[in-house]
């Protein structure tokens, strides 16, 4: 049986502890993001949105808080079984796209699906699928140096894609990019999340995403604010502190 596409977390807490001083990055936050949805988590730098991304993904564990992610409570792994959740059923994707120099675009994608053992001729046409899905197809044997910068974020948003994750995570992904570009790949991550039903959550504190996500959730001081449908506008939730 397919395992429900679920990702809640409640009560979670977070704090830092450097030279003695405590930072409190997150405060009792509780949420449930759905299936079929870009949802974006914005507000001002340093308010807890990487916290908070990072301990729903189990990158991170909470001083307190549980995450179920798929059905699974993610505060019962230990940190092998984390990691092999992750690598089964998480993408990511980040503002500085990490891709290899010396490798063309398909190359990128396709050494995910060689590393989880996938047969080479498999893997080939599983990267070439995952380009076209970015619109990238024709641009598959170019290296990064030779691709602008939102032709390689959709290269990175294909290699996170190509295992067909039902959790994507992306974190500031358009920062590096100028405003069209940031605005078709927040377009395509929402396109991804509705074609695949995959839960899409994305971090960012660029106020021009706003309106193209399905939900936002603005945070404050380590805290969840505001909780509204993004594009239909219609529902808004204040969340009390
Ligand atoms: N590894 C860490 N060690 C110490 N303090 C940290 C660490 N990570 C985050 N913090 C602190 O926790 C708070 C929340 O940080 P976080 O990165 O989650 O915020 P953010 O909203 O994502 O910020 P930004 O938009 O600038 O990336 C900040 O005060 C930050 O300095």
């Amino acid at each position: 049986m397919t395992p429900e596409i679920s990702l809640s977390a409640g009560a979670l807490s977070k704090s830092y502890v450097v030279q003695n001083i405590r930072t409190q990055a997150l405060s009792d936050v509780s949420l449930t993001l759905h299936p079929g949805e870009l949802s974006l988590i914005s507000g001002p730098s340093g308010c807890g949105k990487s916290t908070l991304l990072s301990l729903m993904s189990g990158l991170s564990r909470p001083d307190q808080g549980w995450v179920h992610a798929l059905g699974v409570d993610l505060g019962r792994l230990d940190d092998a079984k984390r990691d092999a959740f992750r690598l089964a059923h998480c993408g990511f994707v980040f503002q500085g796209f990490n891709l290899f120099p010396a490798l063309n675009a398909l190359e990128q994608v396709q050494i995910v699906l060689d590393y989880q053992g996938v047969p080479h001729s498999q893997a080939q046409r599983g990267a070439a699928r995952a380009l076209e899905m970015v619109g990238l197809g024709h641009r598959r044997h170019l290296r990064p140096a030779e691709l602008s910068g939102g032709e390689k974020q959709r290269v990175a948003i294909a290699r996170a894609i190509v295992k067909r994750p039902r959790l994507l995570f992306a974190d500031e992904p358009t920062s590096a990019l100028d405003s069209t570009n940031g605005a078709a790949v927040t377009d395509l991550l929402r396109e991804i999340a509705h074609r695949s039903s995959a839960i899409v959550v994305c971090v960012s504190h660029d106020p021009r995403l706003i309106a193209r996500a399905d939900r936002v959730l603005e945070m404050e001081d380590g805290r969840l604010r505001h909780d509204r449908r993004g594009r239909s506008g219609l529902s808004f939730k204040e969340i009390s502190p």
